[in-house]
Formats: structure tokens, sequence, C-alpha cells
């Protein structure tokens, strides 16, 4: 640790003890909220069922950028690397499209035994494992449906694959001892004008009835429904509506997943947190960025991340809102993508810890709306970047930019090989 870094942080736990914040608490806290990083950065949403399939269901990876992970191996030696530039708790995210077989294993036939290696992998690094049945890339979704789907054979098939799904979830955590967070998204929906618009929206609230029946120990596995708002080629109806999707969890109390990029434009998810705890027992984020559409840029550092941790620290939410990050940028290296999406997110918790929140609080009780205004404008220039570098340090990470070197490196001696 360098005596420059020391000295800011000793000065900066003074500056920020001198507004009532508890730095090491603030630490410490940040110490015990993971963030589940998606596997689905490091290869642009392929996974390894069938690489060479198309990617459906409404969502795009753009870019060309080389060094794309192209085996399980590869990725989970590329998100080692992102891992060890990354400080705190992580946990990781897979897909059901991310299995590893020798044999051709359709959706509806996957079952524990073929994310053994990933299991394997994570207990060695002590992380949690997400899971997430994957609805799309696949020639039964192609027209568009799935659990939603008319024909009852093919929601049939659907119904098989989340059931099988959830038997994995489960099986990730009794492994490793953290439930794993199971969200169903579906890219059910129409192109254009649709004149019924209440059969699919049953159909899908009965599969998912049905894929629900088995009881899992909450220990192991918790079930997430996401909605969405469009998806590409489905931009006049979407099933799983955000109203949907509230319902349906509110009315089986499951977790619902709230993802930055489905809602319009101008709406954020940081404002319905806590609406939706109101009803729903607990929430999973899909912390995004969307730029005109759900386009699933990087997380930045921006005002929305930062709301939406404010939201999280301030309700002191930690156990019940799950954070996912889900982004997929194909045009920058994607090992940096992951490093600088999730580093943003952890910022952001930081700096809503070091928030003076009962302050603020008791200001707004008072109706003090101009010291509330002033004193949350004046602690955005307080020095948390210097806490940052100090927790950085703690965890053996790199503080400052000179992660990239290690992502450089990388690029140079295996990435550019692939
Ligand atoms: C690949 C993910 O499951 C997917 O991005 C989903 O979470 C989503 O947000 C679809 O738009
Ligand atoms: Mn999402």
């Amino acid at each position: 640790m360098t005596r420059l870094t020391e000295q800011a942080f000793e000065l900066a736990k003074q500056r920020f003890a001198d507004t009532g914040v508890d730095v090491e608490a603030a630490m410490n806290q940040l110490d015990r909220i993971p963030v589940s990083m998606h596997c689905w950065q490091g290869d642009d949403v392929r996974g390894f069922e069938n690489p060479q399939g198309a990617l459906t269901g409404g969502i795009q990876a753009t870019g060309n950028y080389p060094g794309r992970a192209r085996t399980a191996a590869e990725l989970r030696a590329d998100v080692d690397l992102a891992l060890s530039l990354i400080p705190g708790p992580k946990r990781f995210n897979l897909h059901a499209i991310y299995l590893e077989s020798d044999r051709p294993v359709d959706r509806n036939e996957i079952e524990p035994q073929h994310f053994a290696n990933w299991v394997s992998w994570a207990k060695e690094r002590q992380l949690g494992l997400d899971f997430n049945p994957t609805c799309f890339s696949h020639p039964l979704s192609a027209d568009g449906f799935t659990l939603s789907h008319a024909d009852k054979n093919i929601r049939q098939f659907w119904i098989d694959h989340c059931k099988a799904s959830r038997k994995v979830s489960a099986w990730f955590g009794e492994q490793l001892g953290t439930p794993s967070v199971m969200n169903i998204w579906v890219p059910d929906g129409m192109k254009d004008l649709t004149i019924d618009r209440f059969a699919p929206r049953q159909r899908l609230m009965q599969s998912i009835d049905e894929v629900l029946t088995e009881k899992f120990d909450a220990a192991h596995h918790i079930d997430a429904v996401e909605s969405k708002l469009f998806g590409i080629g489905a931009e006049s109806y979407t099933v799983g509506s955000n109203e949907f999707c509230l319902g349906y969890a509110a009315s089986r109390q499951i977790a619902l997943t709230l993802d930055a990029g489905h809602f319009h434009p101008t709406e954020v998810i940081s404002d319905k947190i806590s609406t939706v705890m109101l009803y729903v027992p607990r929430l999973l984020l899909h912390v995004s960025r969307p730029v005109r559409w759900d386009s699933d840029h990087v997380v930045l550092l921006d005002d929305e991340t930062q709301a939406i941790a404010q939201e999280i620290a301030r309700q002191k939410l930690f156990d019940k809102v799950h954070i996912g990050l889900d982004f997929f940028d194909a045009s920058i290296n994607r090992i940096a993508a992951w490093v600088i999406g999730t580093r943003n997110a952890k910022k952001a918790l930081l700096r809503a810890l070091l928030e003076p929140t009962d302050k603020l609080r008791t200001l707004e009780s008072a109706g003090d709306y101009t010291a509330r205004l002033a004193l949350l404008e004046e602690q955005k220039s307080l020095p948390w970047q210097a806490v940052w570098e100090m927790w950085c340090e703690r965890h053996d990470v790199p503080a400052d930019a000179g992660w990239l070197r290690s992502v450089r490196d990388y690029e140079e001696q295996t990435l550019s090989k692939r």
C-alpha cells in the first residue's frame, strides 16, 4: 500500500466523519454486497450448445472485437482475469446454453452434471452461481413464442426446459451454500398489431405456474421473472410486460427482475424499487445501460446507476435486492467491459454507502428542502475516490486504470491468438 493512498484515505475518513459517516462501516457493508457478473458478456450471448447459431429473441450483441471466448474453458479463463481486477464479493450468472457436454443435449434435457465444471470452478473461487433458462436462440422459439406458445407441445418443451433449469439452479445453491437466483425471461411477443393480447398472457401465467410447481429450499434457489417493453422484431406486443411480471411476482410472492433497459427511455428503475418492494419479497436487478433502446451498453458511473445504488443503501435492502449485471458489448475488449461495468456498479454502491443518509432524512422530515439539496450536492465532491482506492488495495486489486495493463497483456498473449 502506498503512503499516498494511506494519507489520502485518512484525510477522507476525517472528511466523511465530519458529515457523520463511518467510512469503515461503509467498507464493511460493501464487503457484504455481491455483484453477479453475467457470463454472456464474454462471448456475445452465444453459449456452447450451438455457438454458430444465430442469437435470436430480439436481443443483439453488436461489434466484432477480436478474442471472443469460444469454449467454456476460454470463458472461465477470461472471467478469471476480470474477477482479479474487481474488488469485493462477486457472483457469476450462467445461462442454460453455457452447458458442457460431449453429446448434444436439448434444452428440456439439461441436468446438473452438464454444469459440473462450472460448479467446481465456482467452488475453488468461493463464488455463488446464478442461473437462467435460455428461451431464445432455438428452433422452437423461432416464431417468437415460447412459454406462451399457442401450440401445446412447444409450450410444454419450454415448461420442461424451465423445470430442468430450476433443478440445475437448486443444485448450484446446494453445492455452493448460497441460493442461486434463477431468472425467467421469455422473448415472447409480436412485431405488429396484435388482436389477442390476452390469451398469450394467460398461457404464460399458466406455464410459469406449472414451472414453479416443484418446491425448492429457499436457501438453494430463488425464482424471478423479468419483464420487458419490446424486443427487435417484437416491437408492438410483449407478453411478459411489466404489468404481467409485477402482477405475477406479487401474486406468487417470487422475485421480480427489473432490467434498466426494459422500460420507456425516460423511465428509470431506481424509482420503481421502493414501489415494487411493497409487493414482492425480493428483487433481482439487471443493471444495464440503454442507449436509445435496450442496447445493453456497459454500465457507467452515471446518475441512474448511482440512483439505483442509493435506493438500495437508503432503504437498507441489502438482503432483499440481488444485484446482477446485463450488458453485452462486442465492440470493445470483452474482459474490459466486465471490469468497467462491475467496478462502476461497485463504485456507485460505495458512494451510496458514504452518503449522510440519516442527516438528509432528518432534514427532509423537517421540511428543510434547501439544506437537503445543499448537502446532497456538496457531498458529491467529498473524497470518495480515496476510500475506493483503499478498498481496492485491501482487496489486492488495482485501484486505478492500471488494471487495463493486465487486460492488454492478456489480449496480446491470449485473445489475439483466438
Ligand atoms: C441474456 C439475458 O438473459 C437477457 O439479456 C435478458 O435478461 C434480457 O434482458 C433480455 O432483454
Ligand atoms: Mn435483462
